[in-house]
């Protein structure tokens, strides 16, 4: 199926609709009016209408969403139809914090294996999934179909990192370093960093 160009703002307020689907759904509701659910998710409802364009004409006048209908439909654009593979590089502080919330596979994640290139890391027992040395990302990634991949790993060995997953096939990189990470055109990086939502937070709470 030829994927749609959709910016990913309209992604992430997407997911944010999903949310709010996913509530009403458990709550019984079987349709929701769009100033509902834009008041839910706390965008307008024009905003909605036209993000919710990119999955097809879904909304009747008058009556609203079909709820379920549109949840699947955003589940499969999003590609949250099944669930979606995904390795851990680096099984630090931050990697083992991460591997031990098990809230990911709830909304779709399976963190499969975690990867990290020190060896005396390799005997470590209190990580949940199975931990390998980082030679052996490429294959795993290639035998699991791997395509998404949460960096924690250290500034200075985050390019390095990176390269060898662009090597390995990912496609989707959230990256927890502070490090600004180059890649090709066709792979997508997130970049994670609570200290600098702080900062933006910090301005506003010293207006
Ligand atoms: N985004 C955030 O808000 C946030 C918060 C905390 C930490 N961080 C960042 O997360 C990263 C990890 O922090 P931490 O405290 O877990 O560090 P850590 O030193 O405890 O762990 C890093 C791990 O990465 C491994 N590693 C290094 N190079 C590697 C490579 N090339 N391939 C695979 N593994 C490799 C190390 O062996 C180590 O186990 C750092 O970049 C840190 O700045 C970000």
């Amino acid at each position: 199926m030829e994927r749609l160009e959709i910016p990913q703002k309209s992604i992430y307020r997407i997911s944010l609709y999903s949310r709010c689907l996913e509530r009403l759904e458990a709550n019984g509701h079987e349709m929701v009016s769009s100033a509902a659910l834009a008041a839910a998710a706390g965008v307008k409802s024009s905003q909605l209408r036209r993000d919710l364009a990119y999955f097809g004409a879904f909304g009747t006048r008058g009556r609203g969403y079909p709820v379920q209908a549109l949840r699947l439909a955003i589940h499969e654009g999003l590609g949250r139809a099944k669930l979606q593979p995904v390795i851990m590089v680096g099984a630090g502080n931050l990697g083992r914090a991460l591997l031990r919330y098990d809230g990911f596979k709830k909304e779709g994640y399976d963190i499969l294996a975690a990867f990290d290139s020190d060896s005396e890391k390799l005997s470590e027992k209190s990580i949940p999934v199975p931990l390998f040395p980082s030679e052996e990302i490429a294959s795993f990634a290639r035998q699991h179909h791997v395509k998404m991949a949460i960096l924690c790993v250290p500034a200075a060995h985050a390019q390095e990192a990176v390269n060898v997953l662009v090597e390995a096939g990912i496609q989707g990189v959230l990256n927890f370093s502070p490090a600004v990470l180059q890649v090709p055109a066709d792979v997508t990086v997130n970049n994670v960093d609570l200290a600098l939502e702080l900062e933006n937070l910090s301005y506003f709470v010293r207006k």
